[in-house]
């Protein structure tokens, strides 16, 4: 099972707007996980990683392969990680890596499974340097009925060259700063 973090913001308390806040994210490399780690420290909530049933292969060629058969099929990978109550859930955080210049099977699998009408969604992502693709787009169209707010995309790492995890040390600071300037201009922190 997915561990669930839950609590107040722990940057600048009362900088948050109200209302529960859900922090969901697909990470291999921790880079994406280091992204959700910064937005829940300044807007709380809760925060949960998503599982596979049936985790993809440690190898990344393999999981390469895999991700792409299942972007041709329209396969939905089953989901461990359930979410309780889902509809007490004001705002929803999703934060995924970029697979294959597109939003990765399990997080279609996830925005497939609940009902996030009249919810606001917020996505957020890392990639190996050649940006969102269709991610945020497809995002949009599995939420027609959410208030689907500018996403935040930052650079992570690149696994194929052997770059795990990058968002780290100063460039988990100057993820922050970005991160911070963000959530202002899309009017999630004061
Ligand atoms: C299966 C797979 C496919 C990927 N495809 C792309 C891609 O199309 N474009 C890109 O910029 N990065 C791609 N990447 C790199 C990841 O987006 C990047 O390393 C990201 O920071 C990983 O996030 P994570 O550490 O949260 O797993 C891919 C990585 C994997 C594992």
């Amino acid at each position: 099972e997915s561990v669930q973090v839950t609590d107040e913001p722990t940057a600048k308390p009362g900088n948050a707007l109200p209302g529960k806040v859900l922090i969901v994210y697909l990470s291999r490399t921790n880079n994406t996980k280091a992204l959700a780690e910064i937005i829940h420290k300044h807007v709380g909530g809760t925060l949960v990683a998503l599982d596979l049933s049936t985790p993809y292969p440690a190898n990344y060629q393999a999981t390469v392969q895999q991700v792409a058969r299942e972007n041709e099929t329209g396969f939905l990978p089953p989901l461990k990680t359930k979410i309780d109550s889902i509809q007490t859930y004001e705002r929803v955080f999703v934060g995924f890596p970029t697979w294959g210049m597109q939003l990765p099977p399990p997080m279609k699998s996830f925005l497939r499974q609940y009902d996030f009408s009249g919810k606001t969604i917020i996505p957020f992502n890392s990639n190996g340097g050649y940006g969102i693709g269709s991610t945020f787009d497809t995002v949009k169209q599995l939420c027609p009925n959410s208030n689907v707010l500018e996403g935040f995309t930052i650079r992570g790492g690149s696994e194929r060259d052997g770059q795990l995890l990058v968002i780290q040390g100063d460039k988990a600071k100057e993820a922050e700063t970005t991160i911070v300037t963000w959530l202002r201009k899309i009017n999630v922190l004061k």
